[in-house]
């Protein structure tokens, strides 16, 4: 029996997920490379500059793997207990919801509006949120649908509310009918509410084609003669919850801003909207935390808020500090078991460390923290340092790093003296909203250097996660079940080769910009494990060099019959590495629910990201490194989640389909991501006949020993890896590769079996 002097239970417990087991087995794959580097350097005088390209990439896989072992040494994670929230605190902190949109086309309103929906409904007192949306399109379409949807939120956040219903987005729930409701006051209250959501969402679809709307209110001058990027700021509040006491049927507050445009002047992307939110929310709410999605990312979990706050007020009872809480971020439309498996086992691994990296969605930030307070600028309390009060709160400084609006100087001193917002009504700060919103509004100022989300990367998220951690702040992973977020990704080759390659730039810019992890050593109180744990992420796009040389040197081998890998006994190195990695991988894709195909197509499509996608960051970087060009953030398509067929009622609510029926399939298009994919499968092809028939030059040129099975096993695999690529020659339309790409990589192919191998 607790007796009444022990303390109360904990809000939230760290869990740790060390496990000796596979410590071993990261530290034998190591040692496994190892011998092989070491083999390669005994064996070096007999070879040619195949062995030495061979030795240059196997350095490179040992180095990834070595932080890869680091950074999974001692995975952890915070298990929450909200129930106990209620009886622990009794005032809640504020929490301002900010979702960022851009493109009306790309990102369908009716997206925005459902994620929107799941946020307004979360449970929490509706008093103590706001949600923000910031428009980058300037699209009436989107204001005029969060206008429907605010009206439709009046019954949606009660009814969500009433019956304790697990997804508050309206375009999942309504998936799966509920099983054996009818006649029930619960199943015709489900049926109004389908219907009215369908209401809703023809109102929008309507909308969308015709424009007749646009000039019937008056509310829509503003967006009169505008263009996405040529405009003045806009912000208007959609719904005020007045005398808001937080009582269940209440729906918080909802504000539309898009910022100020102009042609030729640098926007800074995501990261410059998620700044003016923090400035227009600092104006009119002030809460101090920010829960930051992507327009995309609806919550998936009515306790998301709660179990954020689990983390924040648990320890700002003792001296550890954290600075966000992250979720990882999960998907409704695509089986991508790769960034599942690359969020548990790496992530949580990283969250052991330091605390997770922000990922740009499915975040709660501390706003103090993001107006670029250090933890030793706090005392054990939680307030202001006397030194940082006097570096922080002089008014003149304060003005120079946070912009001339009196407004916001003001709201900045009372989020970092954590003092409560005293405004009467949202309208009354429109005009220093109108503001700060302003082109010319940040400049000379710290915001996107110091203060906010930085800028020069189109990866704002890992740049200002590296910023944060920089300062000594640490961060947590929360991994409910089910998840707390889901979002989508882009569907098909194109799209995703782009996306992966916005994010290989982006992480590059960080490495070489002056947040990298490679420099600051002394100076900088982030953890070295948490460095190397960035130099990781930072690095990905380095990786496609080697990559698609050793994607390459098996046929070359094949074809110049020389050797490749170690003979005799030595060849167990490589087969057990092969072995061993296989297995594990597939073992952490197991251990998740995930099928052997899918493990499969990730090992794929890891070759392929790297080689076809990840290889053109390099480009970027150096254009950009250079001063020629300057990287571009394309927004990816979003789609909504498809109505299964024959909808198993069975299903639990919150349990998420993937309904990605051609998930084998690849698409292909025009652009150049294609090419080293198809050269890569090409030229294995040829060296495969070549062997067969005998092609291969006839002595090998060194002593070593010429190519054999190992070498022309190593072209199989290199052609099981792009089998989809393979197939990709024999498809048509958009699953087909298209005649340009296959003969500007047969016309390689050839040049590089005459050339290279001939000689
Ligand atoms: O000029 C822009 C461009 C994008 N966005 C928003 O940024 C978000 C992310 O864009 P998306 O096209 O979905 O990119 P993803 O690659 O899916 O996003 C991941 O990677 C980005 C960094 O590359 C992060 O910003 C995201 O938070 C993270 O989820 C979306 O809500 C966009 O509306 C803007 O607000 N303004
Ligand atoms: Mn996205």
């Amino acid at each position: 029996m607790a007796d009444s002097s022990s303390p109360p239970p904990p809000l939230c417990d760290r869990i740790s997920h060390k496990s000796y087991l596979l410590r071993a087995v990261d530290l034998t794959i190591l040692g496994l490379l190892f011998s092989l580097l070491l083999y390669r350097i005994l064996h070096v005088n007999q070879s040619d500059t195949v062995w030495v390209v061979a030795f240059l990439c196997e350095s490179c896989f040992s180095f990834v793997w070595l932080l890869i072992t680091c950074i999974k040494w001692s995975p952890a994670d915070y298990k929450t207990y909200p129930d106990r929230l209620d009886e622990r605190v009794h005032d809640l902190p504020s929490v301002d919801m900010f979702v960022t949109t851009a493109d009306p086309v790309r990102e369908p309103p009716i997206i925005v509006v459902n994620t929107v929906l799941s946020l307004l409904a979360v449970n929490y007192p509706a008093n103590k949120l706001a949600c923000y949306v910031s428009d980058d399109g300037c699209s009436p379409l989107t204001y005029f649908s969060l206008k429907e949807a605010s009206k439709f939120a009046k019954i949606w956040v009660p009814f969500c509310k009433k019956y304790n219903v697990n997804v508050r987005a309206p375009f999942m729930y309504f998936l799966n009918p509920p099983a054996a409701t009818e006649g029930s006051e619960f199943g015709k209250d489900w049926e109004m509410m389908k219907r009215e959501y369908e209401k809703l969402s023809q109102k929008l679809e309507e909308a969308t084609g015709s424009s007749h709307w646009l000039d019937a209110e008056d509310d829509f001058e503003e967006f009169s003669n505008t263009k996405p990027n040529d405009h003045s700021t806009i912000v208007k509040v959609v719904w005020e919850n007045k005398e808001g006491v937080g009582d269940e049927k209440e729906v918080p507050h909802v504000v539309y801003i898009s910022r100020e445009k102009r042609p030729n002047y640098l926007h800074q992307y995501k990261a410059g909207a998620m700044n003016f939110l923090v400035r227009v929310s600092g104006l009119m709410t002030n809460a101090p935390y920010m829960l930051n999605v992507d327009c995309d990312m609806y919550a998936n979990e009515a306790d998301v808020v709660r179990q954020a706050m689990c983390i924040f007020l648990q320890q700002s009872m003792n001296s550890n500090h954290c600075a966000f809480v992250q979720y990882p971020q999960y998907f409704y439309d695509s089986n991508v078991g790769e960034l599942t498996v690359l969020q548990l086992y790496l992530g949580r691994g990283i969250a052991g460390i330091q605390g997770p990296l922000y990922g740009g969605s499915g975040c709660f930030h501390t706003r103090r923290v993001m107006y670029g307070l250090s933890l030793d600028d706090l005392e054990d309390d939680g307030s202001l340092s006397s030194i940082a009060t006097r570096k922080y709160l002089a008014e003149e400084s304060l003005a120079r790093e946070f912009g001339k609006s009196k407004e916001m100087v003001k709201s900045v001193v009372d989020a970092l003296q954590r003092k409560s917002y005293l405004h009467n009504t949202l309208k009354d700060s429109l005009e220093a909203a109108q503001e700060v919103g302003h082109c010319h509004y940040e400049y000379q100022t710290s915001w996107g250097n110091t203060i906010g989300w930085l800028y020069d990367s189109t990866t704002e998220d890992v740049n200002t996660s590296i910023g944060i951690h920089s300062r000594g702040w640490t961060s947590s992973y929360i991994l409910p079940d089910p998840p707390a977020f889901l979002g989508c990704m882009p569907q098909g080759g194109p799209g995703t080769m782009v996306q992966q390659r916005r994010w290989a730039t982006g992480l590059l810019e960080v490495l070489f910009n002056k947040q990298s992890p490679l420099i600051g050593m002394f100076r900088r109180k982030i953890r070295f494990r948490q460095r190397l744990a960035y130099l990781y992420v930072f690095s990905w796009g380095l990786r496609s060099i080697p990559e698609l040389f050793y994607c390459l040197l098996p046929a070359y081998c094949v074809l110049h019959n020389s050797a490749l890998f170690p003979k005799g006994v030595y060849l167990g190195i490589i087969v057990t590495l092969v072995g061993m990695h296989c297995l594990y991988t597939l073992w952490e894709f197991m251990s998740l629910g995930f099928s052997v195909q899918s493990w499969y197509v990730s090992q794929s499509f890891g070759r392929i990201k790297t080689t076809c996608s990840w290889l053109f960051s390099i480009f970027d970087i150096i254009l950009k490194l250079l001063g020629i060009s300057k990287t571009v953030f394309i927004v990816t398509k979003k789609t909504m989640p498809e109505t299964k067929s024959g909808s198993g009622s069975e299903k639990s609510q919150g349990e998420v389909d993937c309904p990605n029926k051609d998930s084998g399939k690849f698409e292909f298009d025009g652009s150049l991501y294609f090419l080293p994919g198809t050269f890569i499968v090409l030229v294995n092809l040829a060296a495969l006949a070549g062997c067969s028939v005998g092609l291969q030059r006839l002595s090998p040129r060194h002593g070593g020993g010429g190519s054999g099975l190992a070498e022309a096993c190593g072209c199989v695999l290199v052609v099981i890896l792009f089998l989809p690529f393979l197939k990709g020659m024999f498809e048509k339309g958009k699953y087909g590769i298209p005649l340009s790409t296959l003969s500007k990589a047969a016309f390689l192919a050839v040049l590089f079996v005459v050339f290279y191998v001939g000689n």
